[in-house]
């Protein structure tokens, strides 16, 4: 899809976060951050190391309260998030450390994402009545047709820890996408990978975004992976923001510059 295309898909302020403020004791991990995500967009949170990104990702899906701030979903405002609320408005997360289930296979990972989405109780589903054994042949085939998506029928048996690290970063994809989240946040997606890793997982955060419409939010470390992919990028230092706007913009602002040449935090 061209820039043009995806420009036009873009729709409204979906997610709003306006003057948030977080420190842990005497820490100032986010200082008066404002920003918004626009529906089926792709928005970077990137900076150095310590920065604030995991912080702010962690605002965004209410892990953490800020002291500070005021964060408006989909027209709802909230002074206190939490994990599952976030959840039940659409919020998924992947995570840099894999919080996958090693030994399961791919697929009943991947299904891990989906029972979130199950209505018929766990009683009905062991006696398959009716309605559960419909809902649970949805929701394998939504799953089967997630794994084709993301190119991994070929291990769909396969205990998930003996992949190679990209690949299982691709079915922590899968488990988040499992649940049909309307605001994806990713984070560090292309952290520990090798380039051709990093290319494919590029081509995935698109194709996720232009095949379901999926909002996405990622954070990372690496600039330069992130502004091919991205629609538009936060640049925090220190707790700041010190840049947003377009790629090309923030590569070329002189504060995100210093920041990232001065880098050794
Ligand atoms: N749970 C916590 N308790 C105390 N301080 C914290 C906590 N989490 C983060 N911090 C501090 O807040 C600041 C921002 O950290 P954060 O992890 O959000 O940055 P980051 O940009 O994600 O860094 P990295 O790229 O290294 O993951 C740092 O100074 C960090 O030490």
């Amino acid at each position: 899809m061209s820039q043009a295309a995806r420009d036009q898909r873009i729709g409204d302020i979906i997610l709003d976060l306006q003057n948030i403020s977080l420190a842990f004791g005497g820490v100032k991990a986010l200082t008066d951050i404002s920003f918004d995500v626009r529906e089926h967009e792709i928005r970077a949170i990137i900076g150095p190391n310590g920065a604030g990104k995991s912080s702010m990702l962690n605002v965004i899906n209410g892990v953490y309260t800020p002291q500070h701030g005021e964060i408006t979903l989909a027209g709802n405002k909230f002074t206190k998030m939490n994990s599952r609320r976030a959840a039940e408005m659409g919020i998924a997360r992947t995570f840099q450390n894999l919080a996958l289930f090693k030994g399961m296979s791919v697929l009943d990972n991947i299904m891990t994402g989906r029972n979130l989405r199950m209505t018929s109780g766990i009683l009905a589903q062991a006696f398959r009545l009716g309605s559960a054994e419909r809902e649970e042949i949805a929701h394998r085939e939504f799953v089967e047709n997630l794994i084709d998506f993301l190119e991994i029928q070929a291990y769909r048996k396969t205990p998930v820890g003996r992949l190679p690290y990209g690949l299982q970063k691709r079915v922590d994809l899968g488990r988040a996408l499992a649940m049909e989240p309307r605001i994806l946040l990713l984070d560090e997606p292309m952290a520990g990978m090798n380039i051709e890793e990093k290319q494919d997982m590029s081509r995935f955060i698109l194709d996720v975004n232009e095949e379901y419409g999926t909002t996405i939010v990622l954070i990372e470390h690496d600039m330069g992976v992130v502004m091919d992919v991205s629609d538009r990028v936060v640049v925090l230092d220190y707790g700041k923001k010190i840049g947003d706007g377009m790629p090309d913009e923030v590569r070329q602002n002189p504060e995100v510059i210093r920041a990232y040449l001065g880098a050794s935090h």
